[in-house]
């Protein structure tokens, strides 16, 4: 299902206890496995949607391309975060985001068969505050542009520390 960019995506690095998220998630066996990394000083990630994440017939539903500004925008604020405190990702003390604004603007239909790919910029790091733009393409047409705020994980949302 998914198309794996890197051994080393960010997502490799999230603990067990965060690694359950429907997008990028590596232990949700129904999830979308989004694998994103550095492609210079944007992220990157690849994913091929399947028949059955069709809107209409030939083209892509747009909640998945959704899903994906999403999960690559905050795997891309993580990612952001670290490399601006010079840390490798995944070191503790962990640093770890949630959304809390997600905008799409879809340009144009977006086919599905061919791999989409996901790019983002940073645009804004700050302690608790990361601002990501984003764009998905099929090929060398761009068909959605997005951003994300992402906000340090609040303490109602961590989850208990494994036993
Ligand atoms: C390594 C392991 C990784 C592991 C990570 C694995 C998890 C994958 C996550 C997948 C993505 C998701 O689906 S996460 C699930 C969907 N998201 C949620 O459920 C989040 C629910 N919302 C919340 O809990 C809260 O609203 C927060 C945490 C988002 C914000 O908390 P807060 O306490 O209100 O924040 P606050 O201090 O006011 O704001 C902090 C800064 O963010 C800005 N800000 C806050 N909300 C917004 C907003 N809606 N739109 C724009 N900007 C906003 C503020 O202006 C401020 O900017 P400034 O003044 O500093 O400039």
């Amino acid at each position: 299902m998914t198309d794996l960019l890197t051994d080393h995506a960010f997502q490799d690095t999230y603990p067990e206890e965060l690694s359950h998220c429907y997008g990028c998630g590596s232990s949700n066996p129904h999830g979308l496995h989004l694998r994103s990394t550095w492609d210079g000083d944007e992220t990157v990630a690849t994913f091929t949607p399947q028949p059955y994440h069709t809107a209409l017939p030939g083209f892509v539903y747009g909640g998945l391309i959704a899903s994906l500004i999403d999960c690559h925008g905050t795997g891309s604020a993580s990612a952001a975060a670290y490399r601006a405190e010079g840390r490798a990702p995944g070191s503790d003390p962990a640093l770890r985001f949630v959304t809390a604004s997600l905008h799409v603007d879809f340009l144009r239909p977006t086919p599905l068969g061919p791999p989409l790919t996901v790019r983002g910029r940073i645009e804004e790091v700050k302690e608790r505050k990361v601002v990501v733009s984003l764009s998905v393409a099929a090929g060398d047409q761009i068909c959605a542009t997005g951003r994300v705020v992402a906000v340090r994980l609040p303490a109602s949302m961590a989850p208990p520390p494994p036993a």
